[in-house]
Protein backbone atom coordinates (compact mmCIF):
# COMPACT_ATOMS: atom_id res chain seq x y z
CA UNK A 1 0.00 0.00 0.00
CA UNK A 2 1.51 3.24 -0.70
CA UNK A 3 1.05 5.72 2.03
CA UNK A 4 1.99 9.98 1.65
CA UNK A 5 3.64 11.51 4.66
CA UNK A 6 1.78 14.86 4.18
CA UNK A 7 0.06 17.34 6.63
CA UNK A 8 -3.45 16.23 7.37
CA UNK A 9 -4.56 19.64 7.84
CA UNK A 10 -3.60 20.30 4.29
CA UNK A 11 -6.66 17.93 3.30
CA UNK A 12 -9.02 19.97 5.48
CA UNK A 13 -8.71 23.52 3.88
CA UNK A 14 -11.67 25.44 2.97
CA UNK A 15 -12.83 28.00 0.69
CA UNK A 16 -10.44 26.95 -2.37
CA UNK A 17 -12.48 28.11 -4.81
CA UNK A 18 -12.92 31.80 -3.81
CA UNK A 19 -9.14 32.10 -3.29
CA UNK A 20 -6.83 32.74 -5.63
CA UNK A 21 -3.70 30.93 -4.83
CA UNK A 22 -2.68 28.02 -2.45
CA UNK A 23 -0.64 30.36 -0.46
CA UNK A 24 -3.20 33.18 -0.02
CA UNK A 25 -6.05 30.09 0.26
CA UNK A 26 -4.24 29.27 3.76
CA UNK A 27 -3.90 32.77 5.33
CA UNK A 28 -6.89 33.26 7.08
CA UNK A 29 -6.94 29.44 8.67
CA UNK A 30 -3.99 30.67 10.24
CA UNK A 31 -4.56 33.68 11.87
CA UNK A 32 -4.96 32.04 15.26
CA UNK A 33 -1.69 29.80 14.89
CA UNK A 34 1.63 30.26 16.49
CA UNK A 35 4.30 27.92 15.35
CA UNK A 36 7.56 28.75 13.83
CA UNK A 37 7.09 28.38 9.73
CA UNK A 38 9.91 25.53 9.76
CA UNK A 39 10.47 22.60 11.59
CA UNK A 40 14.36 21.94 11.42
CA UNK A 41 16.54 23.68 14.57
CA UNK A 42 18.14 26.49 14.45
CA UNK A 43 21.89 25.89 13.90
CA UNK A 44 22.52 27.34 17.45
CA UNK A 45 20.92 24.89 19.42
CA UNK A 46 22.38 22.05 17.73
CA UNK A 47 24.90 22.62 19.57
CA UNK A 48 23.17 21.10 22.40
CA UNK A 49 21.99 17.82 21.09
CA UNK A 50 20.24 16.24 24.01
CA UNK A 51 17.88 19.23 24.46
CA UNK A 52 16.44 18.29 21.03
CA UNK A 53 14.60 15.17 20.38
CA UNK A 54 12.64 14.91 17.63
CA UNK A 55 9.74 11.86 16.88
CA UNK A 56 12.06 9.26 15.60
CA UNK A 57 11.48 7.63 12.55
CA UNK A 58 11.70 3.55 12.82
CA UNK A 59 13.89 1.58 10.96
CA UNK A 60 12.94 -1.83 10.22
CA UNK A 61 14.90 -4.49 10.73
CA UNK A 62 13.80 -7.30 8.10
CA UNK A 63 15.06 -7.44 4.96
CA UNK A 64 12.25 -6.05 2.84
CA UNK A 65 12.58 -6.43 -0.79
CA UNK A 66 10.12 -8.24 -2.53
CA UNK A 67 7.83 -7.34 -5.79
CA UNK A 68 5.07 -4.52 -3.32
CA UNK A 69 5.89 -1.16 -3.02
CA UNK A 70 7.30 -0.42 0.66
CA UNK A 71 8.33 2.90 0.89
CA UNK A 72 6.25 5.76 2.13
CA UNK A 73 6.25 8.75 -0.26
CA UNK A 74 7.29 12.10 1.09
CA UNK A 75 5.22 14.26 -0.80
CA UNK A 76 7.22 17.35 -0.71
CA UNK A 77 4.93 19.10 -2.53
CA UNK A 78 2.26 19.49 0.07
CA UNK A 79 4.92 20.16 2.68
CA UNK A 80 6.35 23.21 1.02
CA UNK A 81 2.54 24.43 0.31
CA UNK A 82 2.00 24.27 4.16
CA UNK A 83 4.62 26.36 4.29
CA UNK A 84 4.49 28.43 1.72
CA UNK A 85 1.01 29.19 3.30
CA UNK A 86 2.46 30.34 6.11
CA UNK A 87 4.83 32.77 4.78
CA UNK A 88 2.31 33.99 2.93
CA UNK A 89 0.47 34.31 6.48
CA UNK A 90 4.00 36.12 7.95
CA UNK A 91 3.81 38.55 4.86
CA UNK A 92 0.45 39.83 5.46
CA UNK A 93 1.10 40.64 9.48
CA UNK A 94 4.41 42.57 7.99
CA UNK A 95 2.46 44.58 5.22
CA UNK A 96 -0.50 45.38 7.44
CA UNK A 97 2.00 46.45 11.10
CA UNK A 98 5.06 48.37 9.41
CA UNK A 99 3.66 48.60 5.54
CA UNK A 100 6.66 46.74 3.72
CA UNK A 101 6.76 43.30 2.23
CA UNK A 102 9.96 41.50 1.28
CA UNK A 103 12.05 41.37 -2.47
CA UNK A 104 13.58 39.38 -4.17
CA UNK A 105 15.83 39.97 -7.21
CA UNK A 106 16.80 37.42 -9.21
CA UNK A 107 19.41 37.78 -11.92
CA UNK A 108 19.20 34.93 -14.88
CA UNK A 109 22.10 35.16 -17.71
CA UNK A 110 21.28 32.97 -20.91
CA UNK A 111 18.39 31.44 -21.93
CA UNK A 112 18.64 28.04 -20.86
CA UNK A 113 15.46 26.17 -20.64
CA UNK A 114 16.01 24.52 -17.14
CA UNK A 115 16.62 28.00 -15.88
CA UNK A 116 13.68 29.62 -16.94
CA UNK A 117 11.48 27.58 -16.14
CA UNK A 118 12.91 27.03 -12.51
CA UNK A 119 12.96 31.09 -12.12
CA UNK A 120 9.37 30.97 -13.49
CA UNK A 121 8.59 28.63 -10.87
CA UNK A 122 10.16 31.14 -8.53
CA UNK A 123 8.70 34.45 -9.49
CA UNK A 124 5.69 32.59 -9.14
CA UNK A 125 6.24 31.56 -5.86
CA UNK A 126 6.99 34.61 -4.51
CA UNK A 127 3.22 36.52 -5.99
CA UNK A 128 1.36 33.56 -4.32
CA UNK A 129 3.19 34.50 -0.87
CA UNK A 130 3.12 38.55 -1.48
CA UNK A 131 6.81 38.75 -2.16
CA UNK A 132 7.77 40.99 -4.29
CA UNK A 133 10.33 40.15 -6.93
CA UNK A 134 12.70 41.51 -9.49
CA UNK A 135 14.58 40.26 -12.91
CA UNK A 136 17.20 41.82 -14.38
CA UNK A 137 17.92 39.25 -17.50
CA UNK A 138 21.20 39.63 -19.57
CA UNK A 139 22.02 38.05 -22.95
CA UNK A 140 24.23 34.64 -22.94
CA UNK A 141 27.18 36.95 -24.66
CA UNK A 142 26.85 39.73 -21.88
CA UNK A 143 30.22 41.16 -20.00
CA UNK A 144 31.22 40.83 -16.83
CA UNK A 145 30.80 44.37 -15.66
CA UNK A 146 27.01 44.31 -16.85
CA UNK A 147 26.11 41.35 -14.20
CA UNK A 148 28.35 43.12 -11.40
CA UNK A 149 26.42 46.43 -12.18
CA UNK A 150 22.70 45.05 -11.98
CA UNK A 151 23.80 42.85 -8.79
CA UNK A 152 25.37 46.67 -6.92
CA UNK A 153 22.14 48.06 -7.96
CA UNK A 154 20.44 45.47 -6.29
CA UNK A 155 22.97 44.99 -3.00
CA UNK A 156 21.59 48.88 -2.61
CA UNK A 157 17.99 48.72 -3.05
CA UNK A 158 16.90 49.00 0.47
CA UNK A 159 13.46 47.22 -1.44
CA UNK A 160 15.54 44.15 -2.05
CA UNK A 161 15.84 41.43 0.90
CA UNK A 162 17.10 38.73 -1.27
CA UNK A 163 19.67 37.93 -4.30
CA UNK A 164 19.74 35.01 -6.56
CA UNK A 165 22.31 34.78 -9.37
CA UNK A 166 20.71 31.94 -11.26
CA UNK A 167 23.13 29.29 -11.78
CA UNK A 168 24.72 27.83 -14.05
CA UNK A 169 26.35 30.93 -15.56
CA UNK A 170 27.60 31.14 -18.95
CA UNK A 171 31.18 30.09 -19.03
CA UNK A 172 33.05 32.90 -19.64
CA UNK A 173 32.09 34.65 -16.72
CA UNK A 174 33.74 34.21 -13.38
CA UNK A 175 30.94 33.07 -10.84
CA UNK A 176 33.35 33.07 -7.87
CA UNK A 177 33.82 36.62 -8.51
CA UNK A 178 30.22 37.20 -8.83
CA UNK A 179 29.04 35.68 -5.53
CA UNK A 180 31.86 37.60 -3.74
CA UNK A 181 30.10 40.74 -4.33
CA UNK A 182 27.04 39.95 -3.53
CA UNK A 183 25.80 41.53 -0.13
CA UNK A 184 25.99 38.91 2.43
CA UNK A 185 23.19 40.02 4.03
CA UNK A 186 20.85 39.64 0.71
CA UNK A 187 22.31 36.02 -0.17
CA UNK A 188 19.60 34.20 -0.20
CA UNK A 189 20.80 31.40 -1.74
CA UNK A 190 23.89 31.18 0.84
CA UNK A 191 26.25 30.49 -1.58
CA UNK A 192 28.63 33.33 -0.37
CA UNK A 193 31.99 32.05 0.99
CA UNK A 194 31.54 33.91 4.44
CA UNK A 195 27.69 32.33 4.80
CA UNK A 196 29.45 28.58 3.26
CA UNK A 197 32.63 28.74 5.46
CA UNK A 198 30.31 29.42 8.97
CA UNK A 199 27.99 26.64 7.61
CA UNK A 200 31.07 24.87 7.39
CA UNK A 201 33.06 26.09 10.91
CA UNK A 202 32.06 25.02 14.68
CA UNK A 203 30.03 27.59 16.41
CA UNK A 204 29.67 29.73 13.34
CA UNK A 205 26.07 30.12 12.04
CA UNK A 206 25.62 31.34 8.65
CA UNK A 207 22.76 34.29 7.96
CA UNK A 208 21.61 31.67 5.39
CA UNK A 209 21.61 28.24 4.86
CA UNK A 210 21.16 27.11 1.12
CA UNK A 211 17.90 26.30 -0.07
CA UNK A 212 18.34 22.72 -1.54
CA UNK A 213 20.24 21.24 1.41
CA UNK A 214 18.03 23.24 3.88
CA UNK A 215 14.99 21.47 2.09
CA UNK A 216 16.22 18.47 2.44
CA UNK A 217 16.64 18.70 6.14
CA UNK A 218 13.25 19.59 6.30
CA UNK A 219 11.63 16.92 4.92
CA UNK A 220 13.37 14.31 6.92
CA UNK A 221 12.13 16.23 9.89
CA UNK A 222 9.03 16.44 8.89
CA UNK A 223 8.95 13.14 8.10
CA UNK A 224 9.70 12.04 11.43
CA UNK A 225 13.47 10.94 10.99
CA UNK A 226 15.74 11.42 13.44
CA UNK A 227 19.15 12.42 12.35
CA UNK A 228 21.70 12.28 14.99
CA UNK A 229 23.72 8.95 14.97
CA UNK A 230 22.63 8.02 11.53
CA UNK A 231 24.56 7.34 8.46
CA UNK A 232 24.20 9.70 5.69
CA UNK A 233 25.58 9.31 2.03
CA UNK A 234 25.50 11.90 0.03
CA UNK A 235 26.30 11.40 -3.70
CA UNK A 236 27.26 14.81 -4.97
CA UNK A 237 29.87 17.27 -3.83
CA UNK A 238 28.88 20.74 -5.70
CA UNK A 239 28.48 23.99 -4.38
CA UNK A 240 25.37 24.36 -4.34
CA UNK A 241 23.66 20.84 -3.38
CA UNK A 242 26.06 18.16 -2.25
CA UNK A 243 28.66 20.18 -0.24
CA UNK A 244 26.11 22.10 1.67
CA UNK A 245 24.31 19.22 2.76
CA UNK A 246 26.77 16.97 3.47
CA UNK A 247 28.09 19.86 6.12
CA UNK A 248 24.23 20.54 6.91
CA UNK A 249 23.99 16.70 8.23
CA UNK A 250 26.90 16.73 9.85
CA UNK A 251 25.68 19.72 11.90
CA UNK A 252 22.70 17.81 12.68
CA UNK A 253 25.30 14.73 13.74
CA UNK A 254 24.80 12.41 11.05
CA UNK A 255 28.05 10.27 10.31
CA UNK A 256 28.32 11.76 6.63
CA UNK A 257 30.27 9.64 3.62
CA UNK A 258 30.63 12.03 0.03
CA UNK A 259 30.52 9.97 -3.02
CA UNK A 260 31.84 11.86 -6.20
CA UNK A 261 32.90 10.96 -9.48
CA UNK A 262 35.72 9.64 -8.83
CA UNK A 263 34.63 7.47 -5.86
CA UNK A 264 35.27 3.55 -6.62
CA UNK A 265 32.68 1.05 -5.45
CA UNK A 266 30.25 3.39 -4.72
CA UNK A 267 27.30 0.81 -4.09
CA UNK A 268 29.13 -0.64 -1.57
CA UNK A 269 28.94 2.62 0.35
CA UNK A 270 25.45 3.69 -0.57
CA UNK A 271 24.54 0.18 1.27
CA UNK A 272 25.46 0.67 5.00
CA UNK A 273 23.42 4.14 4.66
CA UNK A 274 20.51 4.70 6.58
CA UNK A 275 20.21 8.03 4.80
CA UNK A 276 21.30 8.95 1.48
CA UNK A 277 20.71 12.19 -0.41
CA UNK A 278 21.48 12.09 -3.93
CA UNK A 279 22.34 15.52 -6.34
CA UNK A 280 24.69 13.67 -9.00
CA UNK A 281 22.37 14.87 -11.99
CA UNK A 282 22.82 11.20 -13.39
CA UNK A 283 19.49 9.67 -14.30
CA UNK A 284 18.56 6.31 -12.19
CA UNK A 285 22.46 6.09 -10.94
CA UNK A 286 21.11 4.53 -7.57
CA UNK A 287 19.60 1.01 -8.17
CA UNK A 288 17.53 -0.83 -5.62
CA UNK A 289 20.39 -3.05 -4.64
CA UNK A 290 22.90 0.05 -3.70
CA UNK A 291 20.41 0.85 -1.05
CA UNK A 292 20.13 -0.70 2.72
CA UNK A 293 16.71 -2.10 3.09
CA UNK A 294 14.92 0.30 5.37
CA UNK A 295 17.20 3.71 3.82
CA UNK A 296 16.11 6.81 3.36
CA UNK A 297 16.23 8.13 0.32
CA UNK A 298 16.20 11.71 -0.70
CA UNK A 299 16.42 12.65 -4.54
CA UNK A 300 17.56 15.96 -5.47
CA UNK A 301 18.39 14.87 -9.23
CA UNK A 302 15.99 16.34 -11.84
CA UNK A 303 17.35 15.12 -14.78
CA UNK A 304 15.44 15.83 -18.54
CA UNK A 305 14.58 12.85 -20.13
CA UNK A 306 13.09 13.04 -23.96
CA UNK A 307 9.52 11.83 -24.15
CA UNK A 308 8.16 12.78 -27.51
CA UNK A 309 4.69 11.96 -25.55
CA UNK A 310 5.29 14.12 -22.71
CA UNK A 311 3.70 18.16 -23.10
CA UNK A 312 7.42 19.59 -23.60
CA UNK A 313 9.13 16.85 -25.14
CA UNK A 314 10.69 15.61 -21.73
CA UNK A 315 10.11 14.02 -18.68
CA UNK A 316 12.00 14.44 -15.38
CA UNK A 317 13.91 11.52 -13.86
CA UNK A 318 15.41 11.51 -10.49
CA UNK A 319 19.09 10.14 -9.70
CA UNK A 320 17.27 7.12 -7.89
CA UNK A 321 15.71 4.28 -9.84
CA UNK A 322 12.77 4.77 -8.38
CA UNK A 323 10.76 1.90 -9.60
CA UNK A 324 13.14 -0.22 -7.89
CA UNK A 325 14.45 1.99 -4.78
CA UNK A 326 10.80 2.19 -3.57
CA UNK A 327 10.83 -1.72 -3.43
CA UNK A 328 13.88 -1.65 -0.78
CA UNK A 329 13.81 2.12 0.83
CA UNK A 330 11.38 2.80 3.79
CA UNK A 331 11.01 6.35 2.94
CA UNK A 332 11.58 8.37 -0.45
CA UNK A 333 11.12 11.03 -2.15
CA UNK A 334 9.70 11.57 -6.03
CA UNK A 335 10.66 13.58 -9.20
CA UNK A 336 8.65 16.13 -9.38
CA UNK A 337 7.27 16.89 -6.50
CA UNK A 338 10.10 16.00 -4.14
CA UNK A 339 12.84 18.40 -3.50
CA UNK A 340 11.80 20.98 -5.88
CA UNK A 341 8.79 22.47 -4.86
CA UNK A 342 10.83 22.59 -1.02
CA UNK A 343 14.09 24.23 -2.95
CA UNK A 344 11.82 27.26 -4.08
CA UNK A 345 9.52 27.03 -0.39
CA UNK A 346 13.07 27.69 1.44
CA UNK A 347 14.35 30.50 -0.79
CA UNK A 348 10.97 32.10 0.51
CA UNK A 349 11.60 31.57 3.59
CA UNK A 350 15.29 33.04 3.59
CA UNK A 351 13.96 35.91 1.98
CA UNK A 352 11.41 36.33 4.69
CA UNK A 353 13.98 35.87 6.97
CA UNK A 354 15.71 38.52 5.65
CA UNK A 355 13.38 41.28 5.31
CA UNK A 356 12.65 40.82 8.64
CA UNK A 357 16.06 41.20 9.96
CA UNK A 358 16.34 44.45 7.82
CA UNK A 359 12.88 46.06 9.27
CA UNK A 360 13.72 44.12 13.02
CA UNK A 361 10.55 42.78 12.73
CA UNK A 362 9.52 40.17 14.71
N1 LIG B 1 15.49 19.86 -6.89
C1 LIG B 1 16.27 20.88 -6.66
O1 LIG B 1 15.92 21.76 -5.94
C2 LIG B 1 17.62 20.93 -7.28
C3 LIG B 1 17.99 19.93 -8.13
N2 LIG B 1 19.25 19.93 -8.66
C4 LIG B 1 19.60 18.75 -9.48
O2 LIG B 1 20.55 17.97 -8.74
C5 LIG B 1 21.48 17.36 -9.61
C6 LIG B 1 22.89 17.80 -9.22
O3 LIG B 1 23.01 19.20 -9.39
P1 LIG B 1 24.40 19.97 -9.12
O4 LIG B 1 24.88 19.66 -7.76
O5 LIG B 1 24.19 21.36 -9.51
O6 LIG B 1 25.33 19.21 -10.22
P2 LIG B 1 26.87 19.30 -10.52
O7 LIG B 1 27.03 18.77 -11.91
O8 LIG B 1 27.43 20.62 -10.18
O9 LIG B 1 27.52 18.24 -9.51
C7 LIG B 1 27.31 16.88 -9.65
C8 LIG B 1 28.09 16.15 -8.59
O10 LIG B 1 27.82 14.75 -8.73
C9 LIG B 1 29.03 14.04 -8.88
N3 LIG B 1 28.82 12.96 -9.85
C10 LIG B 1 28.58 13.07 -11.18
N4 LIG B 1 28.43 11.87 -11.73
C11 LIG B 1 28.60 10.95 -10.75
C12 LIG B 1 28.59 9.55 -10.70
N5 LIG B 1 28.39 8.81 -11.79
N6 LIG B 1 28.80 8.95 -9.52
C13 LIG B 1 29.02 9.68 -8.41
N7 LIG B 1 29.01 11.03 -8.39
C14 LIG B 1 28.83 11.65 -9.54
C15 LIG B 1 30.07 15.01 -9.36
O11 LIG B 1 31.32 14.57 -8.91
P3 LIG B 1 32.71 15.39 -9.17
O12 LIG B 1 32.70 16.48 -8.14
O13 LIG B 1 33.75 14.37 -8.92
O14 LIG B 1 32.64 15.88 -10.56
C16 LIG B 1 29.60 16.30 -8.70
O15 LIG B 1 30.16 16.44 -7.42
C17 LIG B 1 21.03 17.77 -11.01
O16 LIG B 1 20.19 16.76 -11.52
C18 LIG B 1 20.27 19.06 -10.78
O17 LIG B 1 19.32 19.31 -11.79
C19 LIG B 1 20.16 20.90 -8.38
C20 LIG B 1 19.82 21.94 -7.56
C21 LIG B 1 18.52 22.04 -6.95
N1 LIG C 1 21.30 30.40 -7.72
C1 LIG C 1 20.65 29.23 -7.88
N2 LIG C 1 19.88 28.78 -6.87
C2 LIG C 1 19.21 27.59 -7.00
O1 LIG C 1 18.51 27.14 -6.06
C3 LIG C 1 19.33 26.87 -8.24
C4 LIG C 1 20.12 27.40 -9.25
N3 LIG C 1 20.78 28.58 -9.04
N4 LIG C 1 20.28 26.76 -10.42
C5 LIG C 1 19.57 25.54 -10.73
C6 LIG C 1 19.18 24.77 -9.51
C7 LIG C 1 18.00 23.86 -9.74
N5 LIG C 1 16.98 24.31 -8.82
C8 LIG C 1 15.67 23.80 -8.78
C9 LIG C 1 14.64 24.50 -8.17
C10 LIG C 1 13.34 24.03 -8.22
C11 LIG C 1 13.05 22.85 -8.89
C12 LIG C 1 11.62 22.41 -8.97
O2 LIG C 1 10.72 23.12 -8.58
N6 LIG C 1 11.36 21.22 -9.51
C13 LIG C 1 10.01 20.68 -9.68
C14 LIG C 1 9.73 20.41 -11.15
C15 LIG C 1 9.92 21.60 -12.04
C16 LIG C 1 9.65 21.28 -13.52
O3 LIG C 1 8.55 20.84 -13.81
O4 LIG C 1 10.57 21.45 -14.34
C17 LIG C 1 9.86 19.39 -8.91
O5 LIG C 1 10.90 18.73 -8.67
O6 LIG C 1 8.74 19.03 -8.57
C18 LIG C 1 14.06 22.15 -9.50
C19 LIG C 1 15.36 22.62 -9.44
C20 LIG C 1 17.43 25.38 -8.13
N7 LIG C 1 18.66 25.68 -8.47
Amino acid sequence: MMLRVALAWQKKRVGRMRMPSTAARAVHSLKDENCPILISPSLVSLDLPDIWNPNSHEFPSAHKCSNKQNAAIIDGKSMAEEIMSRIAFEVKRMKESIGKVPGLAVIMVGQRRDSQTYVRNKIKACEEAGIKSMMTELPDDCKEDEVLNALSRFNEDPSVHGILVQLPLPQHLDEAKILDVLSLEKDVDGFHPLNMGNLALRGREPLFIPCTPKGCIELLIRSGVEIMGKRAVVIGRSNIVGLPTSLLLQRHHATVSIIHAFTKNPEQITCEADIVITAAGVPNLVRGNWLKPGAIVIDVGTNPIEDPSCEHGYRLRGDVFYEEAVRVASLITPVPGGVGPMTIAMLLSNTLDSAKRAYDFT
